[in-house]
């Protein structure tokens, strides 16, 4: 099958600064895609270049063959990206159903369907018992969880994960893992994930992206990337894992 994702060249300066500098990988349809290397690699910054939150100052994305480069976010959430962010940030004050809801309207104007559909995602991600409660007293595995719910909610074609195993406890990670693995093999969901936490990289990745100071520096399976000196180096020798 083909590539879902195509990134070339881009490049992203703030300040002087090269956050991210002519990286280019590609995401094939179906596959699982992870996005690792120490902190301030570029890894969010490419995920925010890729979901229209700035445009790139060089370089190109395309989706299924179309070029998406420098799109806003909201066109590119139509064309079939859904993203959830780093730091979790749901509407506390409104339920967990509501939250999703919103989500579903991204795609969706008709409120029943936003609703059914909004149903359907909380059930597939075991959070149906809690649609009624506020987003704002949920445990943090159930935050994320909502997170990755409000992104699915917008029916997206590639998913792009920012750390939503930060923070789990191991039987949490698990269950996460279970989950997304599930939404790739049942729905042939494509994944790109930005992730830390190494265990989950490995059982999930058909391919790992190696990012550091803002340079793409290794490609592979994840067994070729983890036994990459330039990569033990600059990332792994310092993660414990
Ligand atoms: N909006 C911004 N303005 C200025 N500098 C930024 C901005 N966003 C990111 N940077 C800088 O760009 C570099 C890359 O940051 P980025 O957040 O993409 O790294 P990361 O790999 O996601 O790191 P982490 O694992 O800590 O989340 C860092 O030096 C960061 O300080």
């Amino acid at each position: 099958m083909g590539d879902l994702l195509e990134v070339h060249g881009l490049t992203k300066r703030f300040r002087g600064l090269k956050a991210v500098s002519e990286v280019g990988f590609a995401v094939p349809q179906g596959a699982i895609v992870a996005l690792i290397g120490p902190n301030g690699a570029g890894k969010t910054t490419t995920f925010n270049l890729i979901a229209g939150v700035f445009p790139p100052d060089e370089g190109e994305v395309r989706l299924a063959g179309r070029p998406i480069t420098g799109l806003r976010p909201n066109r590119i959430c139509a064309a079939g990206i859904g993203r959830t962010f780093q730091i979790v940030r749901p509407f506390a004050g409104l339920t967990v159903e509501q939250n999703v809801v919103i989500g579903a309207l991204a795609r969706e104007s008709r409120v029943d369907a936003a609703r059914a559909q909004a149903h359907a995602v909380l059930e597939r991600l075991g959070l149906a018992d809690q649609a009624g409660r506020m987003a704002g007293s949920l445990t943090l595995p159930d935050r994320k969880r909502l997170e990755v719910a409000r992104a699915l909610a917008t029916r997206p074609t590639l998913l792009l994960l920012d750390e939503v195993l930060a923070g789990l406890r191991p039987t949490e990670v698990d269950r996460m893992v279970e989950v997304l693995r599930d939404l790739n093999r049942r729905d042939g969901l494509t994944i790109l994930l930005i992730e830390h936490v190494m265990r989950a990289v490995m059982a999930l990745s058909d391919r790992v992206v190696v990012l550091d100071h803002g340079e793409r520096i290794a490609e592979g399976t994840p067994a070729e990337v983890v036994a990459d000196p330039r990569v033990i180096a600059s990332y792994l020798g310092s993660e414990a894992f």
